[in-house]
């Protein structure tokens, strides 16, 4: 099973290969075969769409062609702003390529690459020259309807799928190694005991915790970083070990589980706010440094240094910080801003040094040191190790930390939750952490996830000789349906947000689903909206008119019925382990069919072209998606969570033409709309995420896809979130091209269909991974719909971006991706 030990195919990649030598990704053709039947993106009716619109309103689409004529338009409406705003760097020749020499893989070349703009202002100058748009002229506004409407490669349906196939485990932080552990992480020589930072068991001072910040802020080597968290945790372990939970929140800036939905992230006026209390500085003072700075965690630190302090605050503890930072996510109610300024400023006065920065960037929400979440998991792997060893008198060994590691890997994707799984380590040992924390109802496990395809040619290619199963892919909300054995149950999202409160239905019909001798279980379904009179299933569009909270069952007016895909536990028993097919008999023994209630997803487990592109064609008539293909026996079989794997793909009616996939972008900005959107937002700037540099990198300008009321909806909810000037972990080009009317927080997520994926000097999507100086952009991006339930950090990586537009360019014939045309811009 997957998530123990990364696959031989990671550790090559990521190792094997010194720096600049690794070839790049090639994706193999597989033509010949009968292949689906292709059906082109589908044009939208929406009155405000490209196609329909005038002459001069045409800025809204976002074509590669429409950057230059958006220049001109752009510095008339927003003056100012753009030029004085810090934007990210965005040449190659970054400070980072210094480290060329050291790294190796793509992983770590991609770190290299990209920075945030906060840390390096004075690489702006560069980085802008180099980012000037070398826009075609626009085209004419009927050839842009054409254009969408057409497919967008003739070889579409010549599938690669070698390319997205090689990709597995692609998303996960590459594994600790042997060598590298003996080499560069300098476990033996620990003697942390004589020179200990504070005294045994007494708090962990939250200094000690931001210079361990500033030492990986100043670094960009994923080792280094390891070993500087690992040294921390390692030293927390033997002087503090009760605390280490709260300082790897502290790290991962959260607060809590998903599951519990504690959250921080507070706005910039409340911060500035508290800072100018406790300084004594202007507001406007204030917001001058952070035009500036474009950090306010620098603005805090350097505002504290000008303020003589009149008497010594105690200094601030981790326990204490965390304590705090929970006690302001959870303040509601009336003056709920002015309690949670004044906890602030309390904090704020005791600040030293670096703290006032971490500080504020923890109450941002983002602590922006580039530290992964899995690299913190990475790291607790060794410190533990050596504190174990290191207790024992012994030296620490590499192998106990390879195997350590791919323990707290997987039972972290089983077991998602700090709060269970620190104290067991401190308690029973990491060795024993497997029996302490496995799959448990009540905690939601990452969701398996699954790879896109484009042809049944493709899907062939991949299961070759072996067993696998076509399911339905009903298209509604995933639902993680938990039920703990004692009357209680949950409904989890995608997310780990628990839904039990927006879908009382479902908790309810479980009594009629659920045979008598089926006492505790976890499901994997997917809800969707029903049709009660006319028994059928409704669209996704429909499901999403259903009130997010305080749902009362009696006013339900959108029905769901709850279609079974999987089950991952039963009566005590784990089943992540055992074959898709005997999870599915289980399955099938443990629920009864409830007419629009409950039913299992359909499936058909034929083998044969024919048979697939009939099953296919027939889930379309059903109003699915279209098909999931899944390994179904065999230790590849098993339930993978967390994963994006190669034994589960997906084949979308819609997709198999274009680019593969939707993609699920995080809305960074907004142009004003004139002619009929006069009231609303006309045009919207997108980003997908660089989990590696933490950095939103643009991808594309987009207008089309939206209906009126949409649009209302949109401007309702984005109005909200606007900013004085964009975070400095957004990664745009500072041309006038492409900058937004209105900058937001990263908040929403949509997910968009795009003919075509292109290269661009405009959008900065993928340019590490793609290495010239491009980035990505999208071609006749169209909105699809919101994604409430992904985060902004969930949204598309730029390695699957890259991984898109690598795959359509060998499909294309375009080398890999080597080769861009210079007409697509
Ligand atoms: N039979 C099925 N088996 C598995 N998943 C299914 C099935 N039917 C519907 N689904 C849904 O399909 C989803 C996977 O495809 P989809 O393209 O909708 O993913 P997504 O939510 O957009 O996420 P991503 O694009 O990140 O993979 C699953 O998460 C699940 O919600
Ligand atoms: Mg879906
Ligand atoms: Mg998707």
């Amino acid at each position: 099973m997957a998530p123990v030990q990364p696959s031989q195919q990671t550790l090559t990649r990521f190792f094997a290969h010194p720096a600049g030598s690794k070839p790049k990704r090639q994706a193999t053709l597989t033509s010949g075969g009968k292949s689906a039947k292709s059906k082109q993106p589908k044009s939208t009716k929406d009155e405000n769409d490209c196609g329909d619109m005038k002459v001069g309103e045409d800025e809204v689409c976002s074509t590669p062609d429409s950057a230059g004529k958006d220049d001109a338009h752009s510095m008339s409406s927003s003056p100012g702003q753009k030029d004085d705003v810090a934007t990210p760097p965005t040449s190659p020749i970054s400070k980072k390529a210094e480290n060329q020499g050291e790294k190796t893989g793509r992983k770590r070349r991609k770190r290299r690459g990209s920075r945030s703009g906060s840390e390096q202002p004075d690489n702006h100058g560069l980085s802008k020259k180099k980012r000037e748009s070398k826009a075609k002229p626009e085209k004419n506004i009927d050839d842009l309807d054409l254009e969408v409407n057409r497919p967008a490669s003739t070889n579409a349906d010549a599938s690669s799928s070698d390319a997205s196939m090689e990709a597995e485990a692609s998303e996960e932080e590459p594994a600790l190694r042997e060598e590298e552990i003996k080499e560069e992480l300098p476990l033996a020589k620990r003697e942390l005991s004589k020179k200990s930072k504070w005294p045994p068991g007494s708090p962990v001072p939250y200094s000690a915790l931001c210079a361990t910040f500033e030492k990986i802020e100043a670094t960009t080597k994923r080792l280094e970083i390891i070993s500087y968290c690992s040294a921390f945790f390692q030293e927390v372990l033997t002087l503090t070990p009760d605390s280490l939970l709260q300082v790897v929140y502290l790290f991962i800036n959260r607060l809590s589980p998903d599951y519990e939905g504690i959250e921080i992230g507070l706005g910039e006026s409340m911060l500035m706010k508290a800072v100018g209390e406790c300084t004594g500085r202007s507001q406007a003072q204030i917001k001058a440094d952070y035009q500036k700075t474009g950090d306010l965690g620098t603005v805090a630190q350097n505002s504290r240094m000008n303020q003589p302090t009149m008497f010594k605050p105690k200094p601030l503890t981790a326990e204490g910080v965390f304590k705090n930072l929970k006690e302001i996510a959870k303040i509601t109610g009336s003056q709920s801003q002015s309690r949670k300024v004044s906890i602030i400023t309390k904090m704020l006065s005791a600040c030293q040094g670096s703290e006032a920065k971490y500080l504020v960037r923890s109450l941002e929400g983002k602590l922006r040191i580039h530290l992964a979440e899995k690299t913190v998991l990475s790291s607790l792997a060794p410190a533990v190790v050596a504190w174990e060893a290191q207790k024992k008198g012994k030296a620490p060994s590499p192998t106990n930390v390879v195997n350590a590691e791919g323990i707290l890997r997987a039972v972290y994707s089983e077991m998602p939750s700090y709060d269970v799984i620190i104290p067991a380590i401190v308690k029973k040992g990491i060795m024993n952490l497997r029996e302490a924390c496995a799959l448990t109802p009540g905690v939601p496990l990452k969701p398996m996830l699954a790879k896109p395809t484009k042809s049944i040619t493709e899907v062939l290619d991949r299961f070759q000789e072996q067993k696998f199963t076509c399911e339905y892919k009903y298209d509604g909300e995933r639902a993680q349906i938990h039920y703990l054995g004692n009357g209680k149950s949950h409904v989890y999202s995608r997310n780990s947000e628990d839904m039990s409160a927006k879908y009382p239905d479902i908790v309810s019909a479980i009594e009629r689903f659920v045979k008598p001798e089926t006492k505790s279980f976890v499901l994997d379904c997917e809800a969707v909206a029903w049709d009660r009179d006319a028994k059928k299933i409704l669209p996704f569009q429909v499901l999403s008119t259903r009130k997010r909270k305080d749902v009362q069952e009696g006013d339900i007016k959108v029905r769901v019925c709850v279609f079974a895909f999987d089950m991952l536990y039963v009566n005590g028993r784990r089943l992540l382990q055992t074959p898709l097919c005997e999870r599915r008999k289980l399955l099938h023994e443990a629920f009864n069919e409830v007419e629009g209630e409950f039913a299992f997803a359909k499936y058909m487990d034929g083998i044969n072209v024919d048979e697939i592109q009939e099953f296919l064609d027939q889930s379309v008539k059903d109003s699915c998606e279209g098909l999931m293909i899944k390994m179904l026996e065999g230790d590849e079989s098993g339930y993978e969570p967390s994963k994006r794997s190669r034994n589960w793909l997906k084949l979308k009616k819609d997709y198999l033409t274009g680019v593969g996939d939707s993609l699920d972008l995080v809305v960074l900005g907004a142009f004003h709309g004139r002619g009929k959107r006069t009231n609303w937002y006309g045009a919207f700037l997108l980003a997908c995420y660089n989990p590696d540099t933490q950095e939103y990198e643009t991808i594309c300008k987009i207008g089309t896809g939206f209906s009126e009321e949409m649009l209302d909806t949109l401007y309702q909810r984005l109005s909200k979130t606007t900013i004085s000037q964009p975070r400095s972990y957004y990664s745009y080009t500072q041309s006038n091209a492409n900058g937004p009317d209105v900058w937001f927080e990263p908040t929403m997520v949509w997910e968009v269909l795009a003919a075509d994926l292109s290269l661009s000097p405009v959008y900065r999507a993928a340019i590490s991974e793609i290495g010239r100086n491009k980035g990505v952009s999208l071609r006749f991006p169209r909105f699809i719909r919101i994604r409430d339930d992904k985060n902004p950090e969930q949204a598309t990586s730029s390695e699957q971006v890259c991984e898109f537009y690598q795959r359509q360019a060998s499909a294309a014939g375009n080398n890999g991706g080597a080769d861009f045309v210079e007409e697509d811009y």
